[in-house]
């Protein structure tokens, strides 16, 4: 008997603003922003196996099998879980890697709590967020599946109601390595901390933009073009670009102008993942 499947959605996120406050003694910045969901992403699909085995059967250009964060996910939890059972694994990829829109995060959470659904583990979502925090630092956030205020390296999650627009996202053809953009000398890291509660409006620098835009010639293209029908954003490190719209519509006008030289995709923003929207219908 063929053991049966759960497909579930990974989905992108979305940086609405991020300030560098400062830099940790261990290298790391402390970060002050705010993360929002698409309705878009990757599909992950899972089948219990019995013998304990992990198997992503999805081959991925440029990440080894053990590398992958979806696999590195399953590892952990298994381990930690002490749990006998063994998983197979399938990904339809739609979101581009090192976009800044989290795929890899997202893939990882969406691998925990399908995992502790099918394995039946039980674990709260503080355990796991701890366990996905220890995957990367965005991960807790699709871990909770609640559009958040983000402090520390991203770890303190407070939940916010940002509106919901539609977006266009532009997706430059560049990878931006987040390591190389933390450690350029212009980086701004020393904006004074916003202590009002909630966020006042205003607040949507990205500090991390004046970087990427100087050293990559398609973001900084992207941000002119995208720039000239609504504020254009800089997600995390990039090297996406968005900005907001009321309605599809108008997102979808700008879209048709824009991507006949560039890619990109329109979605809703939403405050609470469809990831945790899937999960709760199982239930
Ligand atoms: C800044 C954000 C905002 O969402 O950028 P995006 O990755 O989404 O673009 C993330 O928190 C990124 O977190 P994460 O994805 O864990 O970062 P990594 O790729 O592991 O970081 C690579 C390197 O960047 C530096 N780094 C990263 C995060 C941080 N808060 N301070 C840092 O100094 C460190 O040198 C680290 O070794
Ligand atoms: N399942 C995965 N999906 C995407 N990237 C992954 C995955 N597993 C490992 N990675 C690695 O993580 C890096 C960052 O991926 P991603 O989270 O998509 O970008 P970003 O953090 O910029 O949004 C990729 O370049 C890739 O090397």
């Amino acid at each position: 008997m063929t053991a049966p499947r759960l497909t579930l959605p990974s989905p992108a996120k979305l940086n609405l603003m991020l300030h560098i406050l400062g830099r940790r003694e261990d290298g790391y910045h402390e970060l002050q922003t705010i993360f929002q969901f698409l309705d878009y992403g990757d599909e992950i699909t899972f089948a219990v196996r019995d013998d304990g085995v992990i198997r992503l059967h999805t081959e991925f250009a440029d990440v080894p099998h053990d590398s992958n964060l979806i696999v590195k996910a399953a590892k952990k939890l298994q381990e930690q879980s002490g749990c006998s059972l063994g998983i197979d694994i399938w990904i339809e990829k739609i979101l581009p890697m090192g976009g800044g829109i989290g795929g890899g995060s997202s893939n990882a959470a969406t691998t925990l709590l399908g995992l502790n659904h099918l394995w039946q583990l039980g674990w709260d979502e503080d355990r796991l967020a701890a366990l996905g925090l220890t995957l990367g630092a965005d991960v807790p956030v699709f871990v909770r599946g609640h559009a958040a205020f983000a402090e520390g390296v991203g770890e303190k999650l407070t939940p916010v109601e940002p509106e919901e627009p539609w977006y266009l996202v532009l997706v430059p053809q560049v990878s931006v390595s987040t390591a190389e953009i933390f450690s350029d000398p212009l980086l701004t890291r020393n904006t004074p901390p916003i202590k009002v509660r909630p966020v006042p409006k205003g607040n949507s620098r990205n500090d991390c933009l004046p970087v990427v835009a100087r050293r990559y010639p398609e973001v900084r293209n992207a941000l002119n073009l995208l720039g000239k029908f609504t504020e254009a954003k800089l997600t995390g490190t990039g090297s996406c670009v968005f900005g907001g719209f009321p309605s599809k519509a108008e997102a979808d006008k700008v879209s048709a102008l824009l991507t006949e030289t560039l890619t990109g995709f329109v979605a809703k923003g939403s405050n609470v993942s469809m990831l945790h929207r899937k999960l709760q219908s199982l239930l």
